[in-house]
């Protein structure tokens, strides 16, 4: 049984709170030496439960869709404000805070697609990946297959699987126990800083310092409002991935057929980039899965995929992926 870091120490960063209670987006951190937006969905998490599941999957879908806008405006303005503070901005980014607690937070929205995930509205994407994961004969390599499930909404996704799959569930903000409370843009971290928990059970680095046979994005990289550090999370997939290893990546299929920034040629060419070979693709009217190998060593280089205009059209939308 997996212990869970949830009511155990972070390896997130700590929430500021405002004097009104509401969580305060952490300033800038440096990577590489280049300054990056924490979109602090972290902050998100710790909001109250109040918002209501929505009758219909329509309904819940409409406000599931209005999070994520407000993920982006949260995103777009923590960066205007990283690069020129101003008190205007400080208001709108504590309007848009509030209206995500209305809504119920990280936290109802997580509900929310957990309810997306029921049998009757579709499944959870683990069922669209195990048949590919038997096709390649991984159900009998010998040795369990370590699995890193993203943003785990349920840490019974591959129960079924549990002779041949050996699961670590992560989420930003654990559901249920079994779940570990990870950033996964944190990995590596820990061990590079040597920081340990308070006591040792409640350091969770151990489980990350083999590589991972399989890791799975399933609708976790369009979460993120930043398209930098939507860049940043593939990079950190091929950092945490074994020789061959295998990306499973799903998005919702409006941000490769309908972006005026990103089509499939445009991830596939992101991918190799990365050093990923594309195995496999799907389109459902809603979802587009992608599975890739890890063939070389990624590319340390940034800067060669842009934000670049593909399809002018009005209409479109504006996710794009940014290396
Ligand atoms: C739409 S849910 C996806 C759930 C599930 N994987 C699925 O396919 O339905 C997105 C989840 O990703 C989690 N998430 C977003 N960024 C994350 C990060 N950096 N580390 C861990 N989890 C993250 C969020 O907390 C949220 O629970």
């Amino acid at each position: 049984m997996p212990k869970t870091s949830k009511s155990k120490r972070r390896s997130l960063p700590v929430t500021a709170r405002s004097s009104a209670g509401s969580a305060v987006p952490l300033p800038p951190i440096h990577v590489d030496g280049h300054e990056k937006v924490i979109i602090d969905t972290q902050s998100l998490a710790s909001l109250p439960l109040v918002g209501k599941l929505g009758k219909s999957s329509t309904e819940t879908r409409r406000r599931i869709n209005h999070f994520h806008t407000l993920i982006k405006e949260y995103s777009k303005l923590a960066a205007l404000r990283s690069k020129a503070p101003a008190p205007e901005i400080d208001e709108k980014i504590e309007c848009v805070e509030r209206e995500m607690a209305q809504m119920g937070g990280l936290d109802w929205y997580q509900k929310a697609s957990l309810l997306g995930q029921c049998k009757s509205r579709g499944g959870d994407t683990s069922r669209w990946l195990v048949p590919k994961l038997r096709d390649l004969g991984l159900h009998k390599r010998g040795g369990k297959l370590r699995l890193l499930d993203v943003g785990a909404l349920s840490c019974l996704n591959y129960a079924k699987e549990r002779a041949w799959v050996d699961v670590v569930p992560i989420d930003l903000n654990s559901q249920e126990q079994g779940i570990y409370q990870q950033d996964f843009l944190d990995i590596g971290k820990q061990l590079v800083d040597g920081q340990t928990g308070e006591d040792e059970d409640d350091d969770i680095s151990h489980l990350f310092e083999q590589p991972f046979d399989v890791i799975c994005l399933s609708l976790v990289v369009n979460f993120i409002g930043d398209p930098v550090r939507r860049g940043d999370m593939l990079k950190q997939a091929t950092r945490l991935l074994a020789p061959d290893g295998l990306l499973f990546l799903v998005l919702p299929l409006s941000c490769v057929t309908n972006s005026r920034y990103l089509d499939d040629e445009r991830l596939l060419a992101i991918a190799q980039h990365l050093g990923l070979e594309q195995l496999s693709m799907h389109h459902t009217a809603k979802l587009a899965h992608y599975l890739y190998r890890l063939s070389r060593p990624e590319s340390t280089e940034s800067g060669h995929f842009k934000k670049k205009m593909l399809y002018s059209a009005a209409g479109r939308n504006n996710f794009s992926i940014v290396i």
